[in-house]
């Protein structure tokens, strides 16, 4: 096969691959930094020739141009599989809204329920074998590719290549066609800072509860990935990685020599992840690396899969949670936030794994929108605020306070521990409230 003359036959401008896209087709953007940018302005630009036309993304990490103009909505519906700031201003406009799921599930979704009339994403440029390589995320794009009736690449020659144990790439022979970008800088997510005060405590706690060897998945948000900055300045050693999201901590844990792999019952001397995102020394560090591997989202957050990495340590975020344990990591009431993404897989996959840990942490407090601070430990989760989490699956929760373990506690000595990691400030109105929701003992703290 002549690779080059098939690329040739399918190269052509924006402006003419969009022109596939009808009125009422259903169009996906692929993930994350794997949105079009030149195909997305193209889109943008056919506005008031299309109605009702549906896109699907997620963790956006940009505006897309389909939502920018002010009728944008009567023309667009944008769907995100997990809320970014971006996907929140989207939907804050009315012209967009949440697809809820477990990640682990959305290849299957591609496969027996939805349909993709036109997909475009971003890639690396073609190799010798005539492959593009989907970058920085391998996650669900295989399968949302094999049913999609059009195909639509572009190419970005600085989006990384990366290995995949499989599910990352796609070949000339499948696309239908390619569109040379203007190359823009793969877009970064910034790493949020040093560690505040609150996440080093909380770090404080965690790292000593990590042994030597164990494997790690680090979630999305500012706290997880301030934890993997102090994991990578521990005593730690012989770590491995298996994660969904691969963020700059790995990096950094890596670099400080911490990363062997050695230890892992699969995947051995690999860090496998799904999908990446995160700065440039991300982005460079990935690039070709033969310890760092793609693979599709079902695989990488298949609780069957963590249940066989032994000592499998899952450290994830939280907005809020409430007296029996349920945990929110979602939404604020009926304010979409974020999305279920991979948490609860990682919170019962890491109970599944020998010696395995998951901890939920998030800091006791949060300032709301005029200053004053609320607990993040509440009675019950406000109206409309979504259960990520079931109360029977957290394992530890940690605060600057504490670390409490819930599993195979009764409601009262959960709401006991519960209410010793919250703020000093709010825990003797937490107590009156257990006691009025009948869940608190005179043999507890008063
Ligand atoms: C990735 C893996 O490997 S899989 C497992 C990980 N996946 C998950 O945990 C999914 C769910 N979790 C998440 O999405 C994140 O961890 C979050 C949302 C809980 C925290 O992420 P962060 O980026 O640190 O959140 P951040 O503090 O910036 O808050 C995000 C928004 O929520 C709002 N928010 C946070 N807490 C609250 C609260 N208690 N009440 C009201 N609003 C809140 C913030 O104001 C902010 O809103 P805005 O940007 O629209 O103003
Ligand atoms: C799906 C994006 C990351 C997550 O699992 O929360």
């Amino acid at each position: 096969m002549d690779y080059q003359a098939e690329y040739q036959k399918k190269r052509t401008t924006a402006a003419e691959a969009v022109k596939v896209v009808q009125s009422g087709d259903w169009v996906d953007y692929g993930w994350c930094t794997n949105h079009p940018v030149a195909l997305d302005r193209a889109l943008a630009a056919r506005k008031d020739e299309l109605t009702d036309v549906n896109v699907r993304g997620g963790v956006t990490m940009w505006m897309p141009e389909i939502c920018k103009a002010d009728d944008a909505g009567e023309h667009f519906t944008w769907n995100a599989w997990h809320m970014s700031g971006v996907d929140r201003k989207i939907a804050a406009k009315g012209m967009g809204y949440f697809c809820p799921m477990r990640y682990s599930e959305l290849p299957r979704f591609y496969r027996e329920n939805v349909t993709v009339d036109v997909a475009m994403i971003q890639v690396s440029p073609m190799d010798e074998h005539g492959n593009f390589n989907y970058g920085l995320a391998a996650s669900h794009l295989s399968d949302m590719l094999s049913v999609a009736k059009h195909i639509i690449v572009e190419v970005n020659q600085n989006m990384p290549w990366v290995n995949g144990l499989t599910g990352s790439e796609i070949n000339i022979m499948d696309v239908d066609k390619i569109v040379e970008g203007d190359n823009p800088p793969v877009a970064e997510l910034g790493a949020g800072g040093p560690p505040s005060e609150v996440d080093q405590a909380v770090a404080e706690l965690i790292v000593p509860a990590i042994p030597n060897g164990a494997c790690l998945q680090l979630g999305i948000g500012g706290m997880p990935n301030a934890v993997g900055m102090m994991i990578a300045q521990s005593d730690l050693r012989d770590l491995g990685v298996h994660t969904e999201m691969y963020v700059d901590a790995f990096v950094d844990i890596a670099r400080a020599g911490k990363i062997t792999g050695a230890r892992k019952n699969l995947d051995k001397g690999r860090q496998v992840y799904a999908f990446a995102a995160g700065t440039k020394k991300l982005y460079e560090y990935v690039n070709r690396n033969p310890h760092v591997q793609a693979a599709p989202v079902d695989y990488t957050n298949d609780v069957r899969v963590l249940s066989q990495l032994d000592n499998f340590i899952s450290i994830n975020n939280a907005i809020d949670l409430d007296l029996f344990g349920q945990v929110n990591a979602e939404s604020a009431g009926l304010k979409h936030i974020s999305g279920t993404g991979g948490q609860l897989d990682f919170v019962m996959g890491a109970y599944l794994s020998n010696g395995g840990k998951s901890f939920i942490c998030m800091s006791s407090t949060v300032a709301g929108k005029d200053g004053t601070l609320k607990s993040r430990i509440i009675p019950t989760l406000a109206n409309g605020s979504i259960v990520t989490d079931p109360r029977s699956t957290i394992q530890y929760l940690v605060t600057e306070y504490g670390m409490v373990d819930l599993k195979g506690t009764a409601t009262w000595q959960r709401a006991e521990k519960i209410i010793s990691v919250a703020h000093p400030d709010f825990r003797d109105e937490l107590i009156a409230q257990a006691e009025q929701m009948k869940i608190w003992k005179r043999s507890n703290k008063r």
